[in-house]
């Protein structure tokens, strides 16, 4: 009886593992047979000075290509609602009021949507005039009265994700913050390591390497920027901690993200891939090899938006191209406000058109 009983337990549990085993091969070739499909929701929050002006220059070009609808702003505007919280109505088209943030943002977005953003080490971005002094005794300058007026000075980074840039920073705090954002964000890219995040945006997302390829937008000239001193690159880590932390935080997952998904080899080869596209793509659009000072650009409507004192660079394009090859570089190369204009033109033909005055092109 006793032999009886195990025997049919064995019997079960080898049953069992049987089925585990099967349903284990039939997922394993399942995967291998099925390609993925390009996700079409997607969620980036702009966080500022971290070329998140490139990735949404993409994602215009990803829209345009899939006939996409755009969360763009309502009226007149270029931005939802920024410095201010996020709130349905910024958006065209949503009339809703009365709840949160992250409530607020899913009410617009599909269920299944992937959430992500950028973010830049505080040494490479913080390069305006005067950093140095600035931080030699940020206290000079700093007034904690001002408020919202201050972001820019001390962790914006905290302060895009919807956080007090003031808080002060206590291991409890930080780690609270951290498991929030991580639990609304799916991936965090890094903009020092921007063709290999192209490269995990591109494997997440299931797209195609032309989806990704990009011009830089947006960089400053040599002559608006002053580098860091070996000091104030110490210093800066305790004035913004806040962000210091949280960059270093977002760098460890990026990378073990990458070894967990694409491994460092095939990384490695992807963005190469990546930059010979890009170079074969700047041969054939751009007049010059680099972008240009803003008194270079001939076409006016190819001036991007000039932020502050700061000289912000574009492109000239060729002029010998075939009409789609000069729709392509088009977009490769406009800028956001005339970008945003245009799309909502678009996407709104009866409403009243945005002032900035964009490149014509045939649709
Ligand atoms: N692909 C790529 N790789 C590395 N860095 C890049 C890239 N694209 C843009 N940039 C740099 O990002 C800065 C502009 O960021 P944003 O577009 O976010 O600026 S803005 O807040 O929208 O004005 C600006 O940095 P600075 O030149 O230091 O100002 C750009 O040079």
């Amino acid at each position: 009886h006793f032999f009886y009983r195990h025997a049919r337990l064995m019997g079960l549990v080898t049953l069992w593992l049987g089925v585990i085993f099967l349903a284990g091969v039939w997922e394993f070739s399942a995967k291998q047979l099925r390609p993925c499909h390009p996700r079409m929701n997607v969620m980036f929050l702009k966080t500022h000075k971290m070329a998140s002006s490139t990735v949404m220059n993409i994602l215009f070009r990803f829209s345009e290509k899939h006939n996409l609808t755009l969360a763009l702003p309502a009226g007149e505007g270029y931005h939802l609602g920024y410095p201010q919280r996020f709130m349905a109505h910024f958006v065209e088209g949503f009339k809703t009021m009365g709840q949160k943030v992250r409530l607020w943002v899913q009410k617009i977005m599909p269920n299944a949507t992937i959430y992500f953003t950028i973010l830049r080490n505080l040494v490479s971005q913080i390069r305006s005039k005067n950093v140095n002094e600035f931080l030699a005794s940020p206290w000079t300058y700093y007034n904690l009265s001002e408020n919202i007026y201050n972001i820019y000075a001390m962790n914006y980074m905290w302060f895009d994700f919807g956080y007090d840039n003031n808080a002060v920073d206590t291991e409890d705090y930080f780690q609270s913050v951290i498991a929030e954002i991580e639990q609304a964000f799916h991936l965090i890219l890094l903009t020092d390591y921007f063709d290999e995040s192209m490269v995990l945006l591109k494997n997440t997302l299931c797209w195609d390497l032309d989806d990704v390829v990009y011009f830089k937008l947006n960089s400053r000239s040599e002559d608006s920027i002053q580098e860091m001193t070996p000091e104030s690159k110490e210093k800066v880590k305790e004035w913004c901690s806040l962000d210091w932390k949280l960059y270093q935080h977002f760098n460890r997952t990026f990378w073990r993200r990458i070894e967990e998904t694409i491994g460092l080899e095939k990384l490695a080869q992807e963005v190469n891939l990546l930059r010979m596209r890009q170079e074969e793509l700047m041969e054939l659009c751009l007049l010059d090899p680099k972008p240009v000072d803003k008194s270079r650009i001939k076409d006016r409507k190819l001036q991007p938006f000039q932020s502050g004192r700061a000289n912000i660079l574009g492109y000239n394009l060729r002029q010998d191209m075939d009409n789609a090859t000069l729709r392509a570089c088009l977009s490769l190369v406009t800028p956001e406000l005339q970008y945003v204009s245009y799309l909502y033109a678009h996407q709104f033909p009866d409403k009243k058109k945005k002032d900035t005055a964009f490149p014509l092109w045939w649709r």
